[in-house]
């Protein structure tokens, strides 16, 4: 490490600066990053994250040049990714009878990708407190920013926010305090949230909720800067570029139904879209309805749900009409989605979304949603055996939250 870097009294940056041009989620991080940890040395010394896989005997060689690692007592893992908890097993390594601090999720996840089944672990849930002796810390769930796992750690005393991936920013830079920038840091900070946290900006709300009576003088991240002046600056990025609104969206739903249990599915995914604000309209297309009227409300929509349950390996009613129109329509701005409710293997839905992969429309099917939002616990296209129950009533208003959420992405 080349010098020393003092966030507060007895808490110190033991990160690594990456400055090659870093591969990330499909991305190349022109300006690379930083992999930021922190060692509060404290009675029961405690580090906050690590750093990248590849770095691992660094974070080791950064804390040794403040204590020995035998010493550690608490490691908290905010976030499981490697590029955070990439230094566990050698700092754990060392650390031998330190206690591994996560979320009950990041827990088993971190004993899988490690094999740390045998050391011991501290499940931490909302509002949980831990004294390390001088200082206390707070943890909070956050949900998603930006895996399910996460969470993110609140410093009482020192009124420090350590929030991992959260207000982070991809930059190389050895002059880690934002007020040492020799450049304005918001173009990089808010690229970085449009990235990363954007995609999943319910939760961005709900974490925005849960810090808002906090005092913060610091925000110390994991990748980037840390921010020391005008914080506040950073958390208002935040709220209002979440705040962004659905109102002026349009859903169309069309469907088409022997029983009436894809009217049911239509039903929910109307109530959840407008639980979300955003306007919807369904109609159910029979062998007798009027293509050009639906070509005009298929112009009209952002988003278009296509349902239909199956019949013999088929589509029941004129939606099949509708769905060979669609080749010759422009619909690159929009999004589509296939659904429907079956029996036992469902033909019809899978044909709707071919049918819709043979157009220029954005076809949001599971590949699609983990590939822009990295969440896989929704299946796309919707399905649902015969008609919906509470279970299923909760995952279709789910899965039209998300689809609301992509269209303001
Ligand atoms: C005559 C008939 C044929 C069916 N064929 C299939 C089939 O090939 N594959 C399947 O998964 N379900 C099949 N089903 C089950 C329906 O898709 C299922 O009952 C569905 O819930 C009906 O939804 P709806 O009320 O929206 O039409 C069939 C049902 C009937 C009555």
């Amino acid at each position: 490490m080349n010098k020393e870097i003092k966030i507060a009294e007895n808490s110190y940056w033991v990160g690594y600066v990456d400055d090659r041009k870093v591969p990330f989620h499909r991305l190349i991080l022109e300006k690379g990053t930083t992999y930021n940890s922190y060692l509060l040395k404290t009675d029961k010394a405690t580090v906050i994250d690590t750093v990248d896989i590849s770095f691992g005997r660094k974070i080791v060689d950064n804390v040794k040049e403040y204590m020995d690692p035998a010493e550690i007592k608490y490691i908290v893992i905010n976030h499981v990714e490697p590029d955070h908890s990439g230094g566990l097993p050698a700092l754990a390594n060392k650390a031998k009878d330190a206690i591994i601090v996560t979320t009950e999720l990041g827990a088993k996840e971190l004993k899988e990708m490690y094999r740390l089944h045998d050391r011991e672990f501290l499940i931490v849930k909302d509002g949980d407190k831990l004294d390390i002796g001088g200082k206390t810390l707070v943890f909070f769930e956050t949900p998603y920013l930006h895996t399910e796992e996460t969470m993110i750690t609140y410093c009482i005393e020192d009124k420090i926010l350590y929030p991992c991936d959260i207000f982070s920013s991809h930059v190389a830079t050895y002059d880690l305090f934002n007020d040492l920038a020799d450049e304005d840091i918001i173009e990089d900070f808010e690229t970085y949230y449009k990235l990363i946290m954007h995609p999943h900006r319910p939760y961005v709300q709900d974490m925005i909720e849960k810090i808002r009576d906090l005092e913060i003088d610091m925000i110390a991240p994991s990748h980037g800067y840390i921010l020391r002046e005008d914080v506040q600056k950073y958390i208002d990025i935040y709220e209002q570029s979440s705040k962004a609104t659905t109102e002026d969206k349009q859903a169309l739903i069309l469907y088409s139904s022997m029983t009436g249990n894809t009217r049911k599915l239509a039903k929910e995914l109307k109530l959840g879209l407008e639980e979300r604000k955003i306007e919807s309209k369904v109609i159910n297309v029979k062998d007798n309805s009027n293509l050009e009227d639906i070509k005009e409300e298929i112009k009209a929509a952002d988003v278009i749900f296509f349902g239909s349950s199956t019949r013999y390996a088929d589509l029941v009613g004129g939606l099949e009409e509708v769905l060979k129109e669609l080749k010759e329509m422009d619909l690159s701005t929009k999004f589509g989605v296939a659904f429907g409710s079956y029996g036992w293997s469902g033909e019809a839905i899978e044909v709707i979304n071919d049918y819709l992969n043979d157009t220029n429309i954005k076809v949001v099917d599971s590949s699609y949603v983990i590939k822009n939002t990295g969440m896989d616990n929704l299946r796309f296209p919707i399905r649902v055996k015969f008609s919906p129950g509470e279970y299923e009533k909760k995952e279709l208003k789910d899965s039209a939250h998300l689809v609301a959420d992509l269209l303001i992405a």
